[in-house]
């Protein structure tokens, strides 16, 4: 393995100035009556200016955890145990603590947009209320200024007739609707970097396409940096410039999107591309990865998905694999890593 140097913030292959927020050695812990389940460890990435970063992995292996620590959004039982989030250069988070740059930041240059649009919005509120909520609250706006703002919004993310909108409640619009008022919400503030934690998981499959066809045009319209956790590669495929493949709590592999697709060098990407149907492969047979992913209470000395890897030896089971750089751009976490002499 040509394994270089370790990754550390300072590469994690964007280039040096134009790294909007940078991930370094976070580490998440939830104290339960069973013990501590260390969510995740050695989170190390960055985003770039105009960059989409596709978060990966399968269900329970960190992706919510890390955004949420990220946003400095932790919640009981859960604590952040390490780590350092920053943000244009300034700490959100410092060695696991929160800093009070962070509130500064959130909801206005960091936005979020989460998974289910009706716990999102309050039902007993307007689509106006809510809306003209946040920039009063963050940008001081007046109600004339806040619903000008929230107009605006709605009408560029493809909401029509928004004036009616205004005076709607949540339960007065559908599915894909409520999520298009929500990315408005978020885009209320003019931020940065949007968070966006499975944006279309509860949409039916026509809506899906339209919401991330929305958040594509968003990005390059509006130059945002998006931080997309899915599980859906297909999601990753059509969006992101990057991918972050997580397994376990920990990432796996990092690298260009393309990339990956094309070539995936950790076992466990390997498998996750093989489980996923693929449009250019009408007869693909999709396998899935037997076993199950490991007791994050008591989490392996080894590689996490030693388990489950058909190419693990003792190395994997006693000894944690780095993740390293291996070639511009892609770093992995692995041993015996794919393709790489
Ligand atoms: N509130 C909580 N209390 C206890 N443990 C938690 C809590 N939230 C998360 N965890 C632990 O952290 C692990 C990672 O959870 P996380 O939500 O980040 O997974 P995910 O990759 O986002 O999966 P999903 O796609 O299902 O949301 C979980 O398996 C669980 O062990």
């Amino acid at each position: 393995m040509s394994a270089t140097t370790s990754l550390s913030a300072e590469s994690a292959n964007v280039e040096p100035g134009n790294s909007l927020l940078q991930v370094s050695d976070l580490e998440v812990q939830f104290h339960v009556r069973r013990g501590v389940i260390r969510a995740v460890r050695d989170i190390n990435f960055c985003i770039g200016r105009g960059e989409v970063l596709g978060l990966v992995g399968e269900s329970g292996s960190g992706k919510s955890v890390t955004s949420q620590a990220v946003m400095g959004l932790t919640e009981l039982p859960g604590f952040i145990t390490g780590g350092d989030v920053l943000w244009k250069g300034d700490y959100l988070v410092k060695d696991g603590r929160t800093t009070s740059a962070l509130k500064k930041v959130r909801g206005k240059e960091i936005s979020m947009v989460f998974q289910d649009p009706m716990t999102s919005l309050n039902p007993l509120f307007t689509i106006g209320d809510q809306l003209s909520e946040v920039t009063r609250r963050h940008l001081g706006m007046n109600k004339k200024q806040s619903r000008s703002r929230a107009l605006e919004m709605l009408d560029l993310v493809g909401i029509a007739n928004p004036k009616r909108r205004l005076e709607q409640r949540p339960s007065e619009l559908s599915g894909g609707m409520r999520q298009r008022v929500l990315i408005a919400m978020a885009l209320l503030c003019e931020p940065e970097l949007l968070v966006a934690d499975e944006p279309t998981t509860a949409l039916d499959v026509t809506i899906q396409a339209q919401i991330l066809e929305l958040l594509s045009r968003l990005q390059s319209e509006l130059g945002l940096s998006i931080l997309l956790i899915t599980h859906d590669l297909g999601v990753v495929a059509g969006m992101c410039d990057r991918v972050a493949v997580m397994y376990g709590g920990r990432i796996g592999e990092v690298g260009p999107a393309d990339d990956i697709f094309a070539s995936p060098h950790h076992p466990y990407t390997a498998g996750l591309l093989n489980s996923t149907p693929r449009l250019d492969e009408a007869q693909h047979r999709l396998v899935s990865i037997p076993g199950a992913p490991p007791d994050l209470v008591r989490p392996p000395a080894g590689c996490p998905f030693a388990a489950r890897c058909t190419d693990s030896d003792d190395t994997c089971v006693d000894q944690l694999p780095e993740l390293i750089d291996v070639s511009e751009g892609r770093s992995v976490a692995c041993w015996h890593p794919i393709d790489l002499t």
